[in-house]
Formats: C-alpha cells, structure tokens, sequence
C-alpha cells in the first residue's frame, strides 16, 4: 500500500450546498500531509468523511487500505483523532480519560498503564495525570488529547490545529513529537492556519478553497511554481524595457529590512526624476536608496499587479532596469494567491 489515504470524488452535499466537491487526494505512506484552507472551506467536513464520522454523499475514499463507507470500523482502529475542540470528559482525569480510550481499542491492561505513563512522558503532562480535564489550562488539555489518541499506536494521525494557544516552547515541544511520531511511521494529517508549522513540518501540502483541492505540493514546490509565475508577469510587464534585465529572489535578510512586499531595483540610468516617479507612483509605500545605488521599495499590497505597475512606471519615466531583486514567495503568499478566487455563491 502506497497511499495512507486516497479519496475518488469525495463529495459532501448538505441539503444543495456543496461543502466538499469531487476531492481526488492521495497521501502517501509515513508522510506529513497539510491541510490549508480558509474557514469554512471544507477541511474539516473532509477529515469526517475520512475518519468515518460523517458518510460521503458520492465518491470514494480509502483510508489504510480500507473503504470508509464499507470498512468503518477497520478505518477507526487505524485512527487517532486530536481534534479542534478537545473532546475529553471533564469530570475525569487525564489519567482515566486515557485509560478509557485504551480500553476501547482493546489494549491489554497489563500494558495499558505502562503506555498511557511513557507516552505522558513524552509530552510532558505526567505531573498532571491525576487532574480532572476539566482543570487543565488550553494547553494541558491538547497535550492530554494527544496522550489518548496516540494510546492505540495509530497508523494515521488527524491533527486539527494541534498547537493553537500554545506557548512557543510547548509548541516546539509538539513539533518535535510530530516529528517522532512520523519518524516512528506515522501518518500525520496536520490541519493548520499556522503558515510557518505547516512548511517547516509538512511533506506535502493540499490547499482546499470552496471544497475544491486548488493546490496540492511540496511546500517548496508551492513556493516554486508562485515564483515562476510571479517571474513570468515580470518578465511582461517589463518587456520592451530591457531584454538584458535580471530577475532573481533574495531572501529578506538580503533585501534588507523594509516591511511586507518588498522588491529592490538596480536601475542603469538612474536619476532624480525617475526616483520621484517611483516615490510617487501608488503602489510603493517606500523608497530607500542603498549605499550601492538599489532602489529598496516596500509594496504594500498582495496584487501581483502592484510589481508591474512600478515596473511600467519606471519605464515610463525611461527607467532602464538592470536587476531586479524580489522577496522569495512564503508560504502564507502562496495561500493568499490560491484562495484569493472566492466564489461567493459557493459559500453559506
Ligand atoms: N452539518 C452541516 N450542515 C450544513 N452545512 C455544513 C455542515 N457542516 C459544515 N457545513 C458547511 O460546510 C462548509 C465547510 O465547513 P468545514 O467545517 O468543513 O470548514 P473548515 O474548512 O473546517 O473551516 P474552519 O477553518 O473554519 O474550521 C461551511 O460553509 C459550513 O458552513
């Protein structure tokens, strides 16, 4: 088996409302898979279909090899489930909460214990085991999740933004422990709007916007393909200027420090004019002249038209351009890019 989950036209229809449209997902094996998408786009209606808490209305989907709609119950025991709200009984304790679960999936009670205990350890909740959930802080509660949903050794691990109010160290405490876990041979499905941990942590990652799959890569991969086509509309826009002008991506550090969108120039023939027709021009916020002579400039807008605009000012003031530097595209770029074409009668 190839793919830890594999969807077919997954599709949810409530009452004539499509929540979730004709989805085809592959997830490979012992890989960290993301799972990007504005509010209300679809993500968690998906996961219920795929952890068998809600049928299909059409399509497929098969989860560690086995059909949700005919399999459910092979489905569930190769589950484990973090979800958003913590779904624990207040009234028991972290340690009966965990046993609980356990006891569902048939664990052994000579082993039981021992498995709650170590996997208490590895996420640092153990001097609260005997605390009622119900007086844990955000955070203990997560981590209390993690412990009674891992205590049946899942294959395939559903995370719905598993660090949200987290403090950073705990936070990085449970990147790590993603990390082992898919290290171990887990599959880890991460839903997160937390652009930075699904880049750092995911193998792949899928961006659902109106129930529609409207991206699907690596996270550099993403990044690569906004790069070209961000390149490319330079490219246009800077046409008949110069056919010799260099178009390459710095990271910030390089640039310098000038906020959001930022792009440098090096211009052959610059001079004052020029320099007030960019100052000018709306779409830039600021204007630095490096010691090298770079023209440093903050954009402040997310149009891809903003870049060809500057440019097509510079060229009409006779701005001869001879390098252009532009921030490499993040993450959350590609995101905004992808969800940017909201179909609004697609929404409720
Ligand atoms: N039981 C339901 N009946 C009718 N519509 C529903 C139902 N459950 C979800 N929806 C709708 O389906 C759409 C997708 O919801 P879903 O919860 O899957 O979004 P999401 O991507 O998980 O959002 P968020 O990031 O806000 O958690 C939303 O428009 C929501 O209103």
């Amino acid at each position: 088996m190839k793919n830890a989950i594999e969807t077919n036209n997954l599709t949810k229809v409530y009452g004539n409302f499509t929540a979730v449209n004709s989805l085809n997902l592959k997830i490979p094996n012992n890989s960290i898979f993301g799972m990007l998408g504005p509010n209300g786009a679809g993500k968690t209606t998906t996961i219920k279909m795929l952890t068998c808490l809600i049928q299909p209305t059409s399509g497929k989907a098969v989860v560690g090899g086995y059909d949700v709609e005919k399999n459910p119950d092979e489905v569930r025991n190769l589950l484990g489930m973090v979800p958003q709200q913590v779904s624990l009984y207040k009234d028991l304790t972290v340690m009966e909460n965990s046993q609980m679960c356990a006891d569902y999936y048939g664990i052994p009670s000579d082993e039981r214990d021992a498995r709650i205990e170590d996997l208490m350890e590895l996420v640092d909740i153990k001097y609260a085991k005997n605390k009622r959930v119900g007086q844990l802080s955000g955070g203990q509660k997560q981590k209390a999740s993690l412990v009674a949903s891992l205590v049946h050794r899942p294959d395939i691990l559903f995370l719905d933004e598993p660090t949200i109010g987290l403090d950073p160290t705990t936070k990085r405490t449970l990147w790590d422990l993603i990390r082992d876990l898919n290290d171990e041979g887990h599959t880890i499905i991460l839903c997160s709007h937390d652009m930075h941990e699904v880049d750092m942590l995911c193998d792949n990652v899928g961006i659902i916007n109106t129930g529609n799959l409207v991206a699907y890569d690596t996270p550099q991969g993403l990044k690569d393909s906004l790069l070209e086509a961000n390149k490319k509309k330079m490219t246009e826009a800077l046409g008949k200027i110069s056919d010799e002008t260099k178009i390459s991506t710095s990271t910030k550090e390089d640039i310098g420090n000038l906020g959001l969108r930022k792009m440098s120039i090096l211009l052959k023939n610059q001079n004052e004019e020029i320099i007030e027709a960019i100052k000018t021009s709306d779409f830039v916020k600021t204007v630095e002249i490096a010691h090298n002579g770079r023209i440093n400039l903050r954009i402040d807008s997310y149009d891809d038209m903003a870049v060809q605009n500057v440019l097509k000012d510079i060229n009409s003031f006779g701005g001869v351009i001879k390098s252009i530097y532009t921030e490499e595209p993040s993450l959350e770029d590609v995101f905004i890019k992808a969800t940017a074409e909201v179909d609004e009668n697609a929404r409720v």
